[in-house]
């Protein structure tokens, strides 16, 4: 098994705006999604992706955590004029993985893996993709499949909020009410494919409350991660993605009571009046790896 990789805040940043560039360097995100789609206008594409060689060579070493900020490029669709071209420019620039928009079937995502495989090791570019059309919820158990064979690259879902609404017609509330089957479908998903599942952008950018009340819902539904559109969204989802003080006292509990002389043998044991099983022990030293890798 890979080891954790925190995803907790996933930041946009239009590859046509030098100002929004130039801050990647002080941001503690986790990752960074360099984006040649939705944020730039159709006149400023060209320039945009002639721009990301420099932008990846120039990429930061190490976060206050020792930690490389895992960098990303969403392309335009392959369907689209420059899909093809952003491509072939992604390739050369090597980024960590690339993000597909779009993607309606398992077929969207080979066909891109095989265009890596010119170019690649499998186990090097990674790819993830955007769940943002209706077609994709209805192949979303045969796309995330794909996971499972490493040779697909692919490694993480992004829920395209705003596409799903636009696609669909339903109503954006502040509840998610009429998004959240698709949302819990999309993890569902994800799981059985073995991938890392975001949650869409939250576009208010000026209502921290809100956004915050996003990413706890997000984070109960079992999301890895936010994506987000403004540096001030950064802090709140490292916040909500990260075990709370809570989980990590339970989960430290159940290590301590397994490594015990006299619960060695058992596969379940009584602690503080709750059943515990092995399988919660996995998942208590899952939680405090995860912990650790963040500096929690
Ligand atoms: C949303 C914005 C257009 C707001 O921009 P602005 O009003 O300029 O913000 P501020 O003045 O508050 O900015 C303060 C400083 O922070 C820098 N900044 C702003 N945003 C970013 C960013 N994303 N990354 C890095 N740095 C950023 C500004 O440059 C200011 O710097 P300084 O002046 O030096 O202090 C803007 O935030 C923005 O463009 N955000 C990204 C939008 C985007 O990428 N959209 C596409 C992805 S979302 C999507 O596509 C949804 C999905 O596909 C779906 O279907 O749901
Ligand atoms: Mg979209």
């Amino acid at each position: 098994m890979e080891p954790y990789r925190p995803r907790r805040s996933v930041l946009y940043v239009p590859a046509s705006n030098e100002k929004a560039l130039a801050k990647i360097a002080q941001l503690a995100c986790d990752a960074v999604i360099i984006d040649l789609e939705d944020a730039v206008a159709p006149a400023d594409k060209i320039a945009a992706r002639e721009k990301l060689a420099g932008i990846l060579a120039n990429r930061p070493d190490a976060d206050h955590n020792g930690r490389r900020c895992e960098m990303v490029v969403r392309v335009n669709a392959l369907s689209s004029e420059w899909g093809a071209d952003d491509l072939a420019a992604v390739a050369k620039a090597e980024p960590d993985g690339i993000l597909l928009p779009k993607v309606d079937t398992p077929r969207d995502v080979l066909e891109v893996g095989d265009v890596l495989d010119d170019n690649f090791a499998p186990d090097s570019v990674k790819l993830w993709a955007m769940i943002e059309t209706p077609k994709a919820m209805l192949n979303i158990g045969a796309i995330a499949e794909l996971g499972r064979d490493p040779a697909s690259r692919l490694d993480c879902f992004i829920a395209g909020t705003n596409d799903l609404i636009k696609d669909t017609g339903v109503l954006a509330t502040p509840d998610r009410a009429y998004l959240l089957p698709w949302l819990m479908q999309m993890l569902l998903a994800a799981r059985a494919g073995g991938l890392d599942m975001l949650d869409g952008v939250f576009n208010d950018f000026r209502d921290p409350d809100a956004f915050a009340r996003e990413c706890a819902q997000a984070a109960a539904m079992g999301f890895d991660g936010k994506t987000l559109i403004h540096p001030s969204q950064i802090e709140a989802a490292n916040r909500a993605f990260a075990p709370s003080a809570q989980a990590l006292a339970e989960a430290r509990a159940v290590k301590d009571a397994f490594a015990l002389a006299q619960n060695s043998g058992k596969g379940v044991i009584a602690l503080n009046g709750r059943m515990v099983e092995r399988l919660h022990l996995a998942q208590a030293e899952k939680l405090l790896a995860k912990a650790a890798a963040i500096g929690a």
